[in-house]
């Protein structure tokens, strides 16, 4: 089993770099399909399974796609698709995969993907993402644990409304109606930075998106798509992660690349626990000194704070004098990091959504194990903190959304290191 081993007590202090946002890449990856002809390449990629599997479901429907490890690009062609229907196996290692939904309908008239299912963090329906498809024209049904949907003939545009904010929802939705007859409107739309960039990869596809970034997208549909070539917007929760890194171990350390519109809720919530931030061009500065309070934080769409981030905040609050709350609005299980932070002797209840932390004393280094991603990230972040040692299990979670992690906090001065380095480096370029 392999883990990561980190010894706390490091200020953490330098420049770290951020790698090209997993979440753009994943949905773009996903709109590639919808091109019939030329090839796309995506510029900005990090060597991440998710990536990989994602790569992989793509080109079980007949695309192309290849990753080119020493320039983190991605070439991808989908000329020639062979089926529409996405394998059990992969589809099940990742609930993105239901992406593919959106242009394969908008593309051939039909799919059929497994249903996703729930995680670690909360059930995660899709019957938002169907509403859109059905309104645009498509018979959906669920069965044998598949969906599968069809149109006769073309799309329609139409008038959509989410009930809910979803990401997920949203970007199917927009990436079917690029193809569709006539104009689409989207309502109550998500404005994560992740939406306005897969709207930027579709336009240079030759479709016609307007408004993501607000909360109505508008799309007239065009007859057919094209390759594009396209560099990713950063990773804002990756950039975040090294942010609270450095205000954990009360370290001064400049996140590149990081951009401050995407990252503004929580540069607000650590100025309001007393470190001090500073935006630039370049990046972001986060400077953390002693005395630091309690601050309160509450999960939200964006330009709320984002629930990616929760995990790695309440690690951080944990060291904060005084009782802070967070509050996790977006997924209804997402603190199963609460019971391995008090194996490290932080003080945490949970009263319905909302996380009691009663923070300041300092954390103990123990054995713990990560349910999900970010856990994985709050984990490592406590134990750069914690006295002693900290062993983090669990890393195929932190394999889906950071690449070299280990690499990047020992570049700023951390006492960390993960049992199987090499390896992790070697599988993780290999795919195509
Ligand atoms: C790969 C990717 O980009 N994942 C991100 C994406 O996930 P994802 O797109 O799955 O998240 P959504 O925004 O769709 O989910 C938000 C909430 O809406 C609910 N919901 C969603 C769709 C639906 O059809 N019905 C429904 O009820 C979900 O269960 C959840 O409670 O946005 C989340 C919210 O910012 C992030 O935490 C994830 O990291
Ligand atoms: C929850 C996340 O990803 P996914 O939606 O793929 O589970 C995440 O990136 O934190």
């Amino acid at each position: 089993m392999a883990t990561i081993k980190v010894r706390g007590g490091q200020r953490l202090t330098g420049v770290v770099q951020v790698d090209g946002a997993k979440n753009a890449v994943l949905p773009i990856l996903a709109a590639s399909l919808l091109a019939s002809q030329g090839e796309s390449i995506i510029e900005g990629v990090p060597s991440l399974t998710d990536i990989h599997n994602l790569a992989e479901v793509t080109r079980s429907l007949g695309g192309k796609a290849e990753y080119v490890s020493q320039h983190a690009l991605i070439r991808l062609s989908a000329e020639n698709l062979q089926t529409t229907t996405a394998p059990e196996e992969l589809v099940r290692k990742m609930r993105a995969s239901f992406w593919v939904a959106g242009p394969l309908l908008a593309r051939t008239g039909h799919f059929r993907i497994p249903l996703p299912g729930g995680c670690n963090i909360g059930e995660r329906p899709v019957d938002q993402h169907i509403k859109g498809f059905e309104a645009l024209g498509a018979t959906v049904t669920i069965e044998h644990g598949y969906v599968e949907g069809h149109v006769h003939g073309k799309l329609r545009g139409a008038r959509v409304y989410l009930d809910l904010i979803s990401v997920g929802a949203t970007i199917n939705t927009m990436m079917a109606a690029t193809l569709a007859q006539g104009q689409t409107l989207i309502e109550n739309a998500a404005k994560e930075p992740e939406v306005v960039d897969v709207a930027n990869y579709l336009n240079a596809m030759g479709a016609k998106v307007r408004g993501a970034g607000t909360d109505v997208i508008r799309v007239e549909g065009v007859p057919f798509m094209h390759g594009a070539t396209h560099t990713v917007i950063p990773d804002r929760i990756e950039a975040g992660t090294y942010m609270i890194a450095a205000a954990i171990t009360r370290g001064d350390v400049f996140v590149e690349g990081a951009i401050y519109n995407h990252l503004s809720s929580l540069c607000a919530k650590l100025r309001e626990a007393g470190v001090t931030v500073e935006d630039d061009i370049h990046g972001i500065r986060v400077v953390a000194t002693e005395p630091l309070r309690a601050i309160d934080v509450k999960t939200l769409p964006h330009p709320g704070f984002p629930t990616d981030l929760q995990a790695q905040m309440m690690a951080f609050m944990a060291t904060l004098p005084g009782t802070s709350l967070a509050t996790e609005t977006v997924f209804e299980n997402r603190f199963l990091h609460v019971p391995e932070l008090r194996r490290m002797g932080a003080e945490v209840r949970i009263e319905g959504r909302t996380a009691v932390i009663d923070g300041g004393q300092p954390m103990t280094g123990a054995a713990v194990k990560a349910s999900d991603l970010r856990a994985a990230a709050a984990l490592v972040l406590a134990g750069l903190s914690a006295e002693g040692e900290t062993e983090v299990s669990g890393l195929e979670h932190l394999d889906r959304g950071y690449a070299d992690l280990v690499g990047k906090l020992r570049s700023l001065g951390a006492h960390i290191e993960r049992s199987d380095e090499a390896n992790a480096r070697l599988k993780l370029v290999s795919s195509h």
